[in-house]
């Protein structure tokens, strides 16, 4: 089953917040079960969350009552804002959502918009498979038989609609007999890097080695790290990077070793829109997070800061990956071209 499917009256999600201790499938059959989902992180991930939410507008608006074009556009940018104020961070969100509105931008009648609202949310998810096995391709070719690399958080197969987008080399190189070595940090405060990724890479059969985030530096020493490869939320014009707390730094002790650190990511999750890092959002979520481990308190019920997401200044990403193929520097002028369409 795939960790999110569109079915006529709802969507099924893989329950992210269950695993690994549970493999649950979810019902959303209302809107608000959609929003409830993302902010919860029951699914979790930028392509993922953007696919649901298409998922969730093209639901809800199949239960619009109204003939009037004019209504059903009003009603639509309703849930259409609703679902935007779920989670900050991650453009495809937005992305998304603004795609399926565009989509029925000039429809004829109400009940041709409902089903182009469920083509398009569908062909999202189908492309995104599409995107996410190019991005494989692309950076397998970074690397060698046997290398070791380090990743963050959980930008795989069940954040995506396959293969992901920085766990995705892993599951090409699977696939090909080739053999990568994943170095999974656990990823504070709720854990995507030991619940999701040991678990989906190892589900999958790719070799992975659990490290807490704190033996980030001696593992890149001790094990010879060949690279890191981290996925992202939202890439502005520059290249400055959101992914995940923790990213930054491990971008800068790959620095420090000399190791190269990859950013793997569709080209909806760059946002030309947004000029650096410092005009990114970042997500501050609930203090809990912090205090608790699995519904255990570990720690007194102090002040807490919690940032769900930190922004890697560009030039300390060696690389950007996409379904384009990968660019090395100079972000600014690059990414841009990205965008443009391919004369034949
Ligand atoms: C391909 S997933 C991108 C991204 O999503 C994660 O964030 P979250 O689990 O909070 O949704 C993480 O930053 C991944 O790299």
């Amino acid at each position: 089953m795939k960790a999110i499917q569109w079915h006529d009256t709802h969507i099924t999600i893989l329950n992210q917040q269950a695993l690994p201790h549970k493999t649950e499938y979810l019902e959303l059959k209302h809107i608000e079960d959609v929003w409830d989902a993302i902010v919860t992180l029951k699914v979790r991930g930028a392509p993922a969350i953007g696919m649901t939410a298409a998922y969730g507008l093209a639901l809800a608006a199949q239960s619009y009552e109204t003939d009037d074009l004019a209504t059903f556009h009003t009603e639509l940018k309703r849930d259409r804002d609703y679902l935007a104020s779920s989670r900050p961070t991650a453009v495809n969100l937005f992305w998304a959502l603004d795609r399926l509105t565009k989509s029925v931008a000039n429809a004829t009648s109400v009940n041709e918009a409902k089903t182009t609202l469920i083509h398009e949310a569908i062909c999202m998810q189908i492309e995104d498979e599409d995107v996410c096995r190019r991005i494989g391709e692309h950076a397998l070719s970074l690397f060698q038989d046997g290398d070791r690399i380090m990743t963050i958080c959980n930008a795989g197969a069940i954040a995506t609609a396959r293969y992901g987008t920085a766990l995705a080399p892993f599951h090409l190189a699977k696939e090909k007999g080739i053999t990568l070595h994943a170095y999974a940090c656990e990823t504070r405060p709720v854990l995507q890097g030991a619940r999701l990724t040991a678990w989906e890479l190892s589900e999958a059969g790719v070799d992975v080695t659990l490290i807490t985030d704190n033996m980030a530096a001696q593992t890149m020493k001790a094990k010879h790290i060949s690279a890191v490869i981290v996925g992202a939320d939202r890439i502005a014009a520059n290249g400055d990077t959101a992914n995940k707390i923790g990213t930054f730094g491990l971008a800068i002790l790959a620095k420090a070793f000399n190791i190269p650190f990859y950013v793997a990511a569709p080209l909806s999750t760059i946002d030309l829109q947004t000029k650096t890092g410092d005009d990114i959002p970042i997500e501050e979520r609930a203090k809990e997070e912090v205090t608790h481990i699995g519904g255990v308190r570990i720690a007194p019920d102090v002040n807490v800061y919690n940032p769900a997401f930190d922004v890697t200044p560009h030039e300390l990403i060696t690389g950007i990956i996409t379904e384009k193929g990968i660019i090395f520097g100079d972000y600014e002028t690059k990414l841009p071209t990205l965008f443009e369409e391919v004369l034949a």
